[in-house]
């Protein structure tokens, strides 16, 4: 007879679609019993678990909306919040917990196994930016995303040129997001926090491409993006303000799109799918390893385990490759700074 084991999963942080096709490919029941708490954390405490079965499954793979509900929480930060989730866990026999999110629930966990839990984190975060991976679940979904609403920017800017559209996009410190959508979206010029931003320069950028016959410049314009001070989770904005900027030197019509929440929704693409599921596949493989401490990632290709500590080692750089892109097709202002 096999004696099952019992996985706890939650989801903390952003919400990011292709979370529902990782648990599918993590879901085995002949071997385990997976309960699903809704609210990340605090759910854990607060909710009851939710018994999720293979069946139930299929129709979700394909959907926007997540089966499991995330949060940001408290608990995780005070050695009373952690005592009161590993009690839980305790009580429901759940002896792995499975964490979907990035790197803020990654510290999280990591605190949580340091005090004798068994914990995978799997990434998952539209903004792309978890050292220890190539790529985080929900990045290439809010991509496609950004990549529509830039398609119909493209669209009036042609009809009634002579203007410049600066589009922010969400991506919290960091500019992977930005850099991506850029590039897949056909932007002129790419604003990232990673590099100190110039107003003369990016006035002439604007100026050249007028110059060079072009009747609109579209830019993406990364909401972590600072001309001063520091940028603090859930600044959005900051467009605005370079625009202003911009206008003391110019006479060009700038105009705003804001992207805000609807680039993290949308029902997954294929390769978002494809690649939750191996996530979740790869996770399953490995519960039975002892005393589980790891981050799942994807380096070259590959899908692996990494030690959990990794992620508050170094901060993520930019894809060499997409940089190498955009620096060739003019599309960055400033110097790197970070
Ligand atoms: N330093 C920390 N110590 C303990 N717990 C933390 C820490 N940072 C974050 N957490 C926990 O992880 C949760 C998620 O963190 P955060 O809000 O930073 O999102 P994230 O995992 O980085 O994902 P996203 O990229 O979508 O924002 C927090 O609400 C909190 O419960
Ligand atoms: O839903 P919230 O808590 O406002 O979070 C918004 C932030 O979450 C993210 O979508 C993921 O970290 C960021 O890109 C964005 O700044």
């Amino acid at each position: 007879m096999i004696i099952k084991r019992n996985i706890g999963i939650i989801t903390s942080g952003g919400d990011a679609s292709g979370i529902n096709a990782a648990i599918y490919g993590l879901l085995y029941e002949k071997h385990y019993s997976y309960y699903l708490f809704n609210q990340g954390f605090d759910g854990i405490v607060s909710n009851d678990p939710i018994l999720v079965k293979d069946k139930d499954f299929h129709k979700h793979v394909v959907q926007g909306e997540h089966v499991l509900k995330t949060s940001r929480s408290k608990l995780p930060y005070s050695e009373e919040g952690r005592s009161k989730i590993i009690s839980r866990l305790k009580e429901l026999g759940i002896d792995t917990l499975i964490v979907f999110g990035g790197n803020g629930s990654s510290k999280a966990l990591k605190l949580l196994c340091d005090e004798g839990i068994n914990g995978l984190l799997i990434p998952m975060t539209i903004d792309n930016d978890l050292y220890g991976t190539d790529y985080t679940i929900g990045h290439d979904t809010a991509v496609a995303s950004i990549q529509r609403v830039l398609s119909d920017l493209h669209q009036t800017a042609a009809n009634m040129p002579g203007r410049v559209f600066m589009a922010e996009v969400f991506g919290a410190d960091s500019g992977h997001l930005a850099l991506a959508s850029a590039l897949s979206g056909g932007a002129d010029l790419v604003i990232l926090p990673e590099y100190k931003l110039d107003i003369d320069a990016l006035h002439q950028r604007i100026e050249d491409i007028f110059n060079s016959g072009k009747d609109y410049v579209l830019i993406i314009c990364a909401e972590g993006v600072r001309l001063k001070g520091e940028y603090k989770s859930g600044d959005q904005g900051i467009c605005f303000e370079i625009g202003k900027q911009l206008t003391e030197k110019s006479s060009r019509r700038i105009r705003y799109s804001m992207l805000g929440y609807s680039q993290r929704a949308g029902d997954p693409t294929s390769h978002e799918n494809l690649t939750s599921m191996r996530f979740g596949s790869f996770a399953l493989q490995n519960l039975k390893r002892p005393n589980l401490n790891y981050l799942l990632g994807v380096e070259n290709g590959e899908v692996l385990l990494q030690p959990l500590e990794i992620v508050t080692e170094r901060k993520k750089q930019l894809n060499a490759e997409l940089l190498q892109i955009a620096f060739r097709k003019n599309m960055l202002i400033g110097d790197v700074h970070i």
